[in-house]
């Protein structure tokens, strides 16, 4: 991934969600960390375009996240409430309508549907009802529909929000399995600990840029 900001900067009316900001994001994994409300999700929502930057640009794979309509595709992002991002009934509808939406042909979308279920093992969530499934099962499934469409940067905001161990465990391991570049924004400090990168975020401004031992340490002087 290759994401620049550039003066970056995000208000609505006169209350600064994001202080304008420049930085440059590559490599596999980086985690976002901060208080509530400190502008960790403005800042998500700007790489993939879903919010325009009020000052300076942001630079997606060498293209400015203003440029493009809607949201950036080779941005995939797991909301907080992956319930809220399926859009129909049945999980594997709901992947073949992202691709269905890119016009691809009829087997490829059945391909690409069976390959990222058997990519998570998750073949029986096929015929499953989004609204019967468990937290852990809801977050493979919605990994399912936004990777079928192959994007090549991933944020997941809070994944492992509401989850039991189990669940926590197994969303843990498929981040560190994924080849796809994430941006893990968490209050689950221990999701990120491994992080060589970890951004913490305070009032609106980026506060430490650090491996994750050194941010956690600095997130920690910031809540005490
Ligand atoms: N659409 C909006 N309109 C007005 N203010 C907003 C909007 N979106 C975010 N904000 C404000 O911007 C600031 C940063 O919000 P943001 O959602 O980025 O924080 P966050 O770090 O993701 O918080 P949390 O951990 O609670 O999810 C907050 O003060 C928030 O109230």
């Amino acid at each position: 991934m290759n994401i620049q900001f550039e003066s970056a900067g995000v208000s609505f009316g006169a209350r600064v969600a994001l202080e304008p900001l420049t930085l440059a994001i590559t490599g596999k994994r980086i985690g976002v960390i901060g208080l509530n409300g400190s502008g960790k999700t403005t800042f998500a929502r700007l790489i993939n375009g879903l919010t325009k930057p009020t000052t300076g640009r942001v630079i997606v794979n060498g293209r400015d996240t203003a440029d493009e309509k809607t949201v950036v595709t080779d941005v995939g992002f797991i909301f907080q409430s992956p319930q809220n991002q399926i859009i129909l009934p049945i999980v594997k509808d709901d992947i073949a309508f992202g691709l269905k939406r890119r016009g691809l042909s009829k087997a490829e979308i059945e391909a690409r549907v069976e390959g990222v279920l058997a990519r998570f093992g998750a073949e029986a969530l096929a015929d499953r009802r989004a609204h019967e499934l468990s937290g852990g099962e809801l977050q493979v499934a919605a990994l399912c529909s936004v990777l079928a469409t192959g994007p090549g940067i991933l944020i997941l905001d809070e994944p492992t929000n509401q989850l039991d161990l189990k669940n926590r465990a197994l969303v843990e391991r498929i981040i560190a399995g994924l080849p796809e570049s994430a941006i893990v924004i968490t209050h689950d400090l221990e999701l990120i600990a491994g992080f060589e990168r970890v951004l913490v975020f305070h009032e609106g401004r980026l506060a430490a840029d650090e491996p994750a031992a050194e941010a956690i340490a600095r997130y920690r002087e910031i809540a005490a």
